[in-house]
């Protein structure tokens, strides 16, 4: 649609968002806009009231009038006692009177748009607007019966529902989310409403029938907003298979629009390296057990306690615990701080994370993020907004994350598929199993932690996403795995705890439990994560790298033949690259070994692998010394493969020991397993 061949009456009072006193300033403003862009615009500074005025202003000017919108926005929140008889006359006698004096120009030219605006405190109701909410469901009464009444003089009457940014919502909105909710998101919709081809009459949008549609994306590839696209996805928006029931405001304040935002909405704005916002987050031991009990530590695990309770002498935060001061970053408006950026909240679901630490979290005191946008992704089926953010105590920098968000439906964007920015996972090999059942309530807890997303609680919000039920937060299930492997390969010692990345494949629903599947590569923990009751895999392309992993107690990995040795002689085998040159002169191959500590023989050992057992006998020296098992990656492989006899790789050298000689008991273990293969 040509703005040239739109003329248009601009009224505005000029009143102050109370509704008190006058300025012209506003209405030329607009005019102003419009003629820059080569519109043709007059304003009038009359009262709704004198509606006759307002409508002869624009028969004056243009000698016809052919479309009247009624955006009447003033707003007092008064307890339910006091009705301001100000903000009937405005909103609900200002449309009338406005609107009837434009009627009867319309109805004999058998030509007429008439536009309505409600809000969504009339439909649903809202704390403290008991006036205003009357006075603007009044307006959908008005807009009915128009719609009826216009119908054989093709006058046609529609109402919309919008929220958008504008000098009445500044005052009762944060900025941020000002700055987010953009009058270009509603504009699109008047103008198809208002257009001669459109046949739509008594509509109400944002709701229509009471109910929501799955609404449809109909931003172009780099292409701003247009009243065209509206047109031509106009079956799609007003599509009521999939329709959801919001339950209240907030519903309606989140999605803002039947016409979803645009991700990104406007890619130039959008710079990649942009700087989110900073944050501070402040907490002690409160957060850090509530965080634990969020992703299912108990009491009923021993090895728990010194996550539960703040008098341990071991009591330390989860290292998981690190996304959650700097998430706070993001959840708290931060991500509506992007110029560019408007989301759906409805359709936003955590895609990937990467945790890093550098230091030992703290169990209190106030940490500080920053975040800058990494890279934003085309995927087709979404959009991907991968977002950086360094958590620092003090000066001191203590984790880095990388939140990946993939935002359903907002892909075809003509943006890049991939980038190096994006922490890379890999595909799991063999396994280890862990299986842990989080009750049916763990998302309710986990969001005490600070991610108060109702998608994890609220029914109907979550029917917005098109779920049947709400589902798990991502970073629940994340810590859940992190747990797994810190118990199954680091003795749940979070000093041993590196960094961690997943994806989130797939949704998971509160009560299901989760599987967690491990291989152990040198200081590499792979893992994915199924749902038991359904085999599906819902954590992807894992992994934890642990730090110190000579130190790791060998009893952690699981015992037994087959797999197990595998693992076993795998750990070997890191284990003696992460010790290095450090002990060991020379190993004497099968039958002892020369040990030497500072150059000095310190003990022999025999095996005697003769009865098929294994066994490692302590000889001369003591218990003290130090003895290492070594083994190349290729010998490695090829005894696993079967290629290589593994007796006959101990018998010729290729597979070296060392160790400490306090594990001698696990050296034992470790042979035997090594007998059977
Ligand atoms: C603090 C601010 C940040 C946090 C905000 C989040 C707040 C939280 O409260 C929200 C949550 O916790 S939501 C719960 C956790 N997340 C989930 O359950 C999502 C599960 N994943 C899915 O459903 C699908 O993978 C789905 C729907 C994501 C994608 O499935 P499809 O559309 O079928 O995609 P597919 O055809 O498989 O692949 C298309 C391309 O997308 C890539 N991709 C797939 N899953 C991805 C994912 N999870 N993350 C990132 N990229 C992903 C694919 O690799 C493919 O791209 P390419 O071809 O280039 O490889």
């Amino acid at each position: 649609m040509d703005l040239n061949k739109l003329s248009l009456k601009l009224n505005d009072l000029g009143a102050d968002t109370k509704g008190g006193g006058k300025s012209s300033a506003a209405a030329d403003k607009v005019v102003e806009e419009i003629r820059a862009k080569g519109g043709k615009a007059v304003a009038n500074y009359d009262s709704v009231e004198d509606g006759e005025k307002l409508i002869q202003t624009a028969l004056d000017s243009f000698g016809r009038i052919g479309v009247c919108v009624c955006v009447l926005v003033f707003t007092v929140v008064f307890v339910f006692l006091c009705t301001p008889d100000l903000i009937q006359r405005v909103h609900l006698r200002g449309s009338f009177l406005v609107t009837r004096a434009a009627w009867n120009h319309m109805k004999n030219q058998k030509f007429g748009r008439i536009i309505m605006t409600t809000s969504a405190a009339g439909i649903y109701g809202n704390f403290g607007q008991a006036n205003y909410s009357a006075a603007k469901l009044g307006l959908l009464g008005l807009a009915n019966t128009l719609a009826i009444e216009g119908r054989k003089y093709n006058v046609y009457c529609n109402t919309i529902a919008p929220v958008a940014g504008s000098r009445l919502t500044e005052t009762v909105m944060p900025p941020d989310v000002v700055a987010a909710l953009k009058a270009e998101y509603v504009a699109p919709l008047v103008l198809w409403l208002c257009h001669e081809d459109c046949q739509e009459n008594g509509g109400l949008f944002e709701v229509l029938r009471w109910e929501r549609t799955k609404g449809h994306t109909v931003r172009q590839k780099n292409k701003a907003m247009s009243p065209e696209a509206v047109r031509d996805h106009w079956d799609k928006i007003c599509d009521f298979t999939a329709a959801t029931r919001p339950s209240g405001i907030q519903g309606h304040v989140l999605l803002c629009a039947v016409i979803r935002f645009h991700f990104p909405c406007d890619s130039q704005a959008l710079a990649v390296g942009q700087k989110v916002s900073t944050s501070l987050f402040t907490f002690n031991h409160t957060q850090c057990i509530l965080y634990a009990l969020g992703v299912g530590m108990s009491t009923k695990d021993p090895d728990h306690l010194r996550f539960l309770y703040e008098n341990h002498p071991d009591f330390g935060c989860l290292p998981t615990f690190g996304v959650i001061a700097s998430q706070a970053v993001l959840m708290e408006g931060g991500l509506s701080s992007v110029p560019g950026l408007g989301i759906d909240f409805t359709q936003v679901l955590h895609g990937e994370q990467y945790l890093e630490l550098y230091k030992p979290l703290p169990t209190s005191g106030t940490l500080r993020s920053e975040a800058t946008v990494a890279d934003v992704l085309d995927k087709g089926s979404g959009a991907v907004l991968l977002l950086d953010v360094n958590t620092y105590n003090g000066d001191e920098l203590l984790c880095f994350n990388q939140f990946s968000v993939f935002v359903v439906g907002a892909g075809g964007f003509g943006g890049k598929r991939t980038s190096d920015r994006v922490k890379v996972g890999f595909p799991p090999n063999l396994r280890a199993k862990q299986c842990l059942f989080p009750p049916r309530s763990q998302a309710a807890l986990y969001r005490l932690s600070g991610d108060w997303n109702p998608l994890h609680i609220d029914p109907s919000f979550a029917a917005m996403g098109g779920f049947k039920q709400p589902i798990l937060h991502g970073l629940c299930s994340f810590g859940f795995a992190a747990r797994h492997v810190l118990k199954q390969f680091a003795g749940n010692d979070p000093s041993r705890f590196k960094a961690i990345k997943a994806r989130f494949a797939k949704p998971v629903l509160p009560g299901q439990s989760l599987q967690t599947e491990m291989w152990k590569e040198g200081n590499r923990v792979h893992l994915q994560c199924k749902v038991k009751e359904t085999d599906v895999v819902v954590l992807a392309g894992a992994y934890v790298d642990l730090h110190g992993e000579s130190d790791a107690p060998l009893e952690n990995l699981p015992q037994g033949g087959g797999l197990q040795s595998e693992l076993v002689f795998a750990e070997i085998g890191r284990r003696i690259e992460s010790l290095g040159s450090e002990l060991v002169r020379k190993v004497n191959a099968v039958f002892g070994w020369e040990i030497t500590k500072d150059g000095k023989t310190a003990a022999q050992w025999t095996i005697d692998l003769k009865s098929g057992s294994g066994s490692l006998h302590r000889g001369a020296g003591g218990g003290k010394a130090d003895v290492t098992f070594t083994v190349s990656d290729q010998d490695f492989m090829e005894v696993v493969q079967g290629k290589l006899n593994p007796q006959k790789a101990f018998f010729s050298g290729k597979l070296k020991i060392r160790g400490n000689i306090m594990l001698s008991q696990k050296l034992e273990v470790i042979l035997k397993d090594y007998a059977k293969l």
